[in-house]
Parts: structure tokens; C-alpha cells; sequence
């Protein structure tokens, strides 16, 4: 019970749908409850009584409690499935919203498959327990507890006898929850691994067709699902094991109860009327009891989902905007790195190590070293995707987190090699960062871009609508967008990190030109691995396994011996000969 008390707070706002669907289920049961009795008086009185009389009001009697349980099951059918839908609602939103907040570190180790089965299989098996289950337990409880009620007051020894099996039902009931529970989990964790191959298949498919692994990934599709038939298959053994015994212990129940009724009627100690009326509250004990299986089912799979959604709505935020944090327009772009050192996990190697930086607002920084060096690291430290593992960052004089998450992020601008866009349209995705910003702003964005002559020449202009992640257009035209969209946000410092790499020469030279549209008058953090794109920057600092070991502008890093020198003629090596030639 302990997820269902921790997801409280989703459906206890509407316990008041809650508690019309049980009033309407106490109605109706009670109506239930009183067709036996209805039928005993019918059977004891008008057909071996003779007291024919009593057959219209008693036919009368039934039919309108026929037509109010109707009712009331209509009313307590709409109430909890309202209950149920409206509980989810909040909750996929929270889901969502988490999701939002989450920080990148617990996206490292996230798989997108398995978490968009949460937000939709779990989220739904969840509901169905609220709208269904847990008014179908109640039903139980309500039902036994009442027919037993009746059974004893028509007698108390043919009660205890026809009870008697009834205990090891309970038990096998029990027990079957108890192998079924974590069977389901099984299901739930093997679909989500089932989603995750499909949304990576989905997502790579250049890879996959390009490196023609086709039937690579069918056959790895087809261990997943032979895991989720599986972990099924396992599920129905043991249902398939559990429910005949379940009939059985509910049968001997009857047999009992025709045994000992039996003789109790030949003596004259019971009548006839009450031995059917026995017959009927005994088959409503005994088939919610093996119905319990079933519902228990239900409980189980959404105790399971529950579980799965708490993980992530319980999932820690370390990185969030603490309280009184300073919210403003705009900021200067002053930097400051003081003895930052950041590890991402305590196995890894530091990716960088007592790095200190100060850089005055308006100037470029470029950022050079080979794979794996840090340079990324450094600026996913400044926007605060992830916390350094010691040290200070500091913006304008003040530490990082004393800025409200919104305030940081909105100020720091990227284009990155691949910008991802989005499947809408290209005003939309140039916007993406400040909604707000007029069709000028758009326009004049894209027209420092580069980009404007390009979009006005699509058949819809900035109204085109893209593919997923930008399909529909050239590499270079999506860095374009990336740039226009970096430029309409406005940011105080901008991070270009391997912006021109993935572009061709010519390319290049078009996406040079808007960047240095952009970079006016903002801080500039320039990643690259080719010195022609940090040759011109106000400094470049040098990073080697996580150290800067080299800081200066071009003209005095180049006489130095060193990692710069040496990528510098690594890259300039033909031009080198030539001139020498
Ligand atoms: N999210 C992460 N979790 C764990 N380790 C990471 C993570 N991101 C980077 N690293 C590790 O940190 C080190 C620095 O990586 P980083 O991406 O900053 O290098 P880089 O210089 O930007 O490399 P590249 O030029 O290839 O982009 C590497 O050893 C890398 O494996």
C-alpha cells in the first residue's frame, strides 16, 4: 500500500468521485444482497405458502430494484471512471513536468524507450486500477462481509460449515499475489526494454541501414520479445496453476452447503426458500473471493506501475533554482572559473581538473584539445547541466546558483554541431528560445544568420514545417536555423561548440560569416579541433586530459613547444611545405 499512499496526493483531490462510485456500489450491492431474500420469501411463502397474493408487490418489489440499480450503476460506472482518467491527468503532467526537471545526469543513464513506457503503459495500468480496481476490491469486501451477514442470521451452523473451505482459498489467494506481483514487474520492465529497442532502431535507422545491420537489430528486437512473451508466458503458469485450485476450494464450499443444507432440510430446521437463498449468498462470497485473483492481478500490475512512476517522480534534482535566486534581463558576461575541478562519476577519470579562467565580458574564448579533453565538460558546467565536483563558477561576480535556473540558461546561447530542431515550423523552431519574439525579430534573426534567402525560397517560407530533427533540410541549412534560433534568444554568452565541423568547406565559410554576426558584443566560449576557428579569438586556452596546459592568444601560442604547436602543424602541415618549398 506504501505507492499508493506516496501517490496520494494525484487522486485524493477527487475522492469525492471516489466516494460517489462507492455510494452507488453500497446501493447496489444492497440490492444485490436482497434478490436471495426476495427469492426465498417468493419460493417459502407464494409457491409452497400459498399466500399467492404476495406474488405482485414481490414481482413489483424486484423490478424496481432492478431499475434503481441500474441507475446506480450507471452513476457509479461514470464516477469512477472519472476518478480514474482525472488522477492520471495531474499525474502524466507531474510525470512530465519531472521529466523536465530532471538533470542531464539522470538522462545519462535514462533510456527513452523505457521511459516513454512509463508515461504511457504504466500511466494507463495505474488508471485502470483507480477507475476500476479499487472499487471492484471494495465491492468484495462490501459483499462478503454483508452476505455473510445474511447467511448467518438464516443460520449460524450451516454458515460455519459452508465457510469452512473458505480459509484455504484466502491463503491460495494470498499466495498467488505474492508470485504474481513480481512476475508483473517482470512484464513492465521487459516492455519498456522492448520500447527502448524500438525507439533506438527508430532513432538510428541511418546507422543501422547505412551499416546494413538490419537483421542485427530484428534478431536483438526478437530477444526482447521473446523476454516479454517470456516473463507473460510466466505469469499465465502461474495463473493457470492457481485458478482451478482457487474453483476447487470455492466448489467444495457448495458441496459442503448441499451436504449439511441438504440434511438441515429434510429435518425441517431450514426451508427450501432458505437453502436457495444460501445457494445465492454463498456463490457471492465464493466468486468475488476467486475474483479476488483477478482483481488482485489488477492491483499487483498497477502496484508495479506505481513503482515505476515513482521512481521517477522521486528521482533526485539537485541542480534547482534555490530560493530567492536573482532573476534578471540581462546579464554582462563576465566569467569566472576558480579552481574548478568536475568528475562525473567517482569510477571516471576527472574530465577537468583545477581549471581557473577569467574571462572579461565581449571577449572570444577559443577552446582547443583533442577528444575527450573537457572542453564540452567546461561549458555544460557553466549553463549548470551539471554541478562541478569542486571549485566556483562564477558569472558577473556571483556563483551560479545564486541565479534562478531560467535567468542562467536564457543568457547562455548554443549552437552545438548537430542542433536538434523540432518537427514544426521554421518560425517556431528560430523562436523556440523566446516564444515571445515578433515575425521581425524572426525574420532579422534569420536574415544575420544567412538563412533568410534560403527559408524564403521553401513554398512556405518561415511557415515550412520540418521533419523530425529538422529532415527536409541540408546540414548546413539546419546550422543556419541553429544560429538564427541562438541569435533571437539573445544570450549574453554564446557557446559554439564544433559549430562549423559537421558542414563542408563552402558551407562553412557561409556559417562563419553568421557567426560572426552572432558573436558581436557577447562572451564567446569557441570549441573547435581546427585552429583556423579559434585563431582569431581574444584568447584560446589549451585543454589536455582535463588540464589546461597552455593559455594566449594565436601569435603567442605558437612559438611555445607544445600541444598547440603541435596541432597547429598537424593541421597547417601541407601549407607548411609548400610555403617552404
Ligand atoms: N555525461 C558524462 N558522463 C560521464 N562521463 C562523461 C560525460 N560526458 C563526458 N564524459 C567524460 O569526460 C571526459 C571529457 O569529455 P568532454 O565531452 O568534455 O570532452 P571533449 O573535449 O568535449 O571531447 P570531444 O572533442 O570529443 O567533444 C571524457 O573522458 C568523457 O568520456
Amino acid at each position: 500500500m506504501e505507492v499508493f499512499k506516496k501517490l496520494k496526493e494525484y487522486y485524493w483531490p477527487y475522492k469525492r468521485l471516489f466516494c460517489v462510485a462507492i455510494g452507488m456500489l453500497i446501493v447496489t450491492l444492497i440490492i444485490t444482497v436482497s434478490y436471495p431474500i426476495i427469492l426465498q420469501q417468493t419460493i417459502d411463502r407464494v409457491i409452497t405458502g400459498g399466500e399467492y397474493q404476495l406474488a405482485v408487490p414481490l414481482a413489483m418489489t424486484f423490478i424496481g430494484l432492478m431499475v434503481i440499480k441500474g441507475v446506480a450503476t450507471y452513476i457509479g460506472q461514470y464516477a469512477g471512471d472519472m476518478f480514474g482518467i482525472k488522477s492520471v491527468f495531474e499525474l502524466r503532467n507531474s510525470l512530465y513536468s519531472k521529466l523536465q526537471r530532471l538533470p542531464f545526469s539522470y538522462y545519462d543513464n535514462a533510456k527513452t524507450g523505457d521511459l516513454m513506457s512509463r508515461l504511457t503503459a504504466d500511466v494507463e495500468g495505474f488508471r485502470f486500477f483507480l477507475s476500476f480496481g479499487f472499487v471492484e476490491l471494495s465491492r468484495i469486501v462490501f459483499l462478503v462481509t454483508v452476505s455473510i451477514g445474511v447467511m448467518l442470521y438464516y443460520s449460524v451452523s450451516l454458515t460455519i460449515v459452508s465457510l469452512l473451505s473458505m480459509p484455504l482459498l484466502v491463503v491460495a489467494v494470498m499466495r498467488f499475489e505474492k508470485l504474481v506481483h513480481p512476475a508483473f514487474r517482470g512484464i513492465r520492465k521487459s516492455f519498456g526494454k522492448l520500447n527502448t529497442n524500438v525507439q533506438e532502431n527508430i532513432s538510428g535507422i541511418n546507422t543501422v541501414k547505412s551499416l546494413s545491420r538490419e537483421s542485427f537489430q530484428t534478431d536483438k528486437f526478437n530477444d526482447s520479445n521473446g523476454n516479454y512473451r517470456d516473463n507473460y508466458l510466466d505469469t499465465t503458469m502461474i495463473w493457470a496453476k492457481y485458478f482451478p485450485l482457487m474453483e476447487f476450494l470455492g466448489n467444495v464450499s457448495i458441496v459442503f452447503l448441499f451436504g449439511y443444507g441438504g440434511y438441515l432440510v429434510m429435518n425441517d430446521t431450514l426451508a427450501v426458500g432458505e437453502l436457495v437463498a444460501f445457494y445465492s449468498l454463498l456463490s457471492y462470497i465464493i466468486f468475488p473471493i476467486m475474483n479476488l485473483g483477478f482483481t488482485v492481478n489488477l492491483f499487483s500490475q498497477s502496484k508495479a506501475s506505481g513503482e515505476r512512476l515513482l521512481e521517477i517522480l522521486e528521482a533526485p534534482e539537485p541542480i534547482k533554482t534555490k530560493e530567492h535566486a536573482i532573476d534578471v534581463e540581462s546579464m554582462e558576461g563576465e566569467v569566472l572559473f576558480d579552481d574548478v575541478t568536475m568528475q562525473y562519476r567517482e569510477e571516471d577519470d576527472v574530465a577537468l581538473e583545477n581549471l581557473s579562467l577569467h574571462v572579461t565580458a565581449g571577449k572570444k574564448v577559443g577552446i582547443i584539445g583533442a577528444t575527450g579533453s573537457g572542453k564540452t565538460t567546461f561549458t555544460q558546467l557553466l549553463s549548470r547541466f551539471y554541478e562541478p565536483t569542486d571549485g566556483t563558477i562564477l558569472i558577473d561576480g556571483k556563483p551560479l546558483a545564486d541565479y534562478s535556473l531560467n535567468t542562467l540558461r536564457r543568457s547562455i546561447g548554443y549552437v552545438l554541431q548537430e542542433s536538434f530542431l523540432f518537427s514544426s515550423s521554421i518560425k517556431a523552431n528560430i523562436s523556440y528560445g523566446r516564444p515571445e519574439a515578433t515575425l521581425e525579430e524572426i525574420i532579422e534573426s534569420a536574415k544575420r544568420a544567412n538563412a533568410h534567402d534560403f527559408i524564403m525560397e521553401l513554398p512556405k517560407g518561415y511557415d515550412t514545417m520540418l521533419g523530425e530533427r529538422g529532415l527536409g533540410l541540408s546540414g548546413g541549412q539546419k546550422q543556419r536555423i541553429a544560429i538564427a534560433r541562438a541569435l533571437c534568444q539573445n544570450p549574453t554568452i554564446l557557446v559554439l561548440d564544433d559549430a562549423t565541423s559537421a558542414v563542408d568547406m563552402k558551407t562553412e565559410r557561409h556559417i562563419q560569416q553568421a557567426l560572426e554576426e552572432v558573436m558581436k558584443g557577447r562572451t564567446t566560449f569557441i570549441i573547435a579541433h581546427r585552429i583556423s576557428s579559434v585563431k582569431h579569438a581574444d584568447e584560446i586556452i589549451v585543454l589536455d586530459n582535463g588540464k589546461m596546459v597552455a593559455k594566449g592568444t594565436h601569435e603567442s601560442l605558437i612559438p611555445q613547444e607544445g600541444l598547440y604547436k603541435r596541432i597547429y602543424e598537424i593541421q597547417y602541415k601541407d601549407q607548411l611545405s609548400a610555403v617552404n618549398r
